[in-house]
């Protein structure tokens, strides 16, 4: 069986990190495994506490499993410090990581802000060069290209300026758009649009999580970047299509939708 890991902070509320991530990586085939940068005490009404652990013990965790059951993939998500950044970049390098998907994680879909400035510049500089593809939402895509993006072609504007800047292919998730849910895929110097129809759902926590770990998981499994894509737009489209509603604001996704008949 091929494995998957995760990086990222821990969301009690099972809906987004880590959790979204193992639950993604399970249903799409893979041994799923992971390494948590931060506890976060979290519901889908926000975020009322962080709790990072330190860049030593972030680094056992990544010894521990590299050392054991090499992963095939590496998916991060929520990294909150500049230290914690180094130790992963470290890390990935030491072992030779492969299948690098990087979520840059900046603010929660309830508004909360999970990385600080100055380790947005640390993203930039380490992380980005050695990711085999990025996963930006048009914020996030706005702040790492530096340009407002009003329509698609601004989409593909930021990708192009994005992936010259810091030599790692982007998809730049179109989830903050007005009508399409459309994705752009900026890799090898070219493009391509992965189109989905808007799902009228406002239970979108963790969809951002859940998209990247499905790339990763279909990268473990041998797929081209292209087909990682699709596949795992197809798995987020069907876990928002089965309307699962949860909490008190923005819930979580139904994973096992297969399972879930809308009680
Ligand atoms: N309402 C929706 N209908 C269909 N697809 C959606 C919807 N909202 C988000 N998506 C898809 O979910 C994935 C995550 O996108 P996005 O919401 O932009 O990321 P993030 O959670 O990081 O803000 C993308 O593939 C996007 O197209
Ligand atoms: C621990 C953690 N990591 C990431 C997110 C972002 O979630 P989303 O996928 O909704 O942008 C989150 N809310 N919490």
């Amino acid at each position: 069986m091929k494995k998957a890991l995760t990086i990222a902070g821990s969301d009690s509320s099972g809906g987004a990190g880590i959790q979204a991530d193992l639950k993604t990586m399970t249903m799409n085939g893979v041994y799923a495994m992971s390494a948590i940068t931060a506890l976060t005490a979290q519901n889908t009404t926000g975020v009322s506490g962080i709790m990072e652990v330190t860049p030593e013990f972030l680094s056992l965790e990544l010894d521990a499993v590299f050392t054991d059951i090499y992963p095939d993939a590496v998916k991060t998500g929520m990294v909150s410090s500049s230290e914690l950044i180094h130790t992963i970049v470290n890390s990935l390098k030491k072992y030779h990581a492969k299948n690098i998907v990087v979520d840059p994680v900046m603010v929660a879909t309830s508004g909360a802000k999970l990385i600080s400035d100055d380790a947005i510049e640390t993203l930039k500089k380490e992380l980005l060069p050695i990711a085999t593809v990025i996963t930006p939402n048009i914020p996030e895509a706005e702040v790492l290209s530096g340009i407002k993006i009003n329509n698609e072609e601004d989409m593909i504007t930021a990708a192009r300026i994005i992936y010259e800047k810091y030599g790692c292919n982007v998809l730049c998730k179109g989830g903050h758009q007005i009508n399409d849910a459309n994705d752009l895929l900026y890799r090898d110097g070219s493009y391509i649009w992965f189109k989905g129809k808007r799902i009228n759902n406002n239970n979108t926590h963790g969809t951002g999580c859940t998209l990247s770990s499905a790339i990763a998981s279909f990268l473990a499994r041998e797929e081209s970047l292209d087909e990682a894509v699709k596949h795992a737009k197809d798995y987020i489209s069907k876990a928002l299509e089965a309307q699962l509603d949860l909490g008190k604001g923005s819930g979580p996704l139904a994973h096992n939708y297969v399972l879930f008949e809308g009680e």
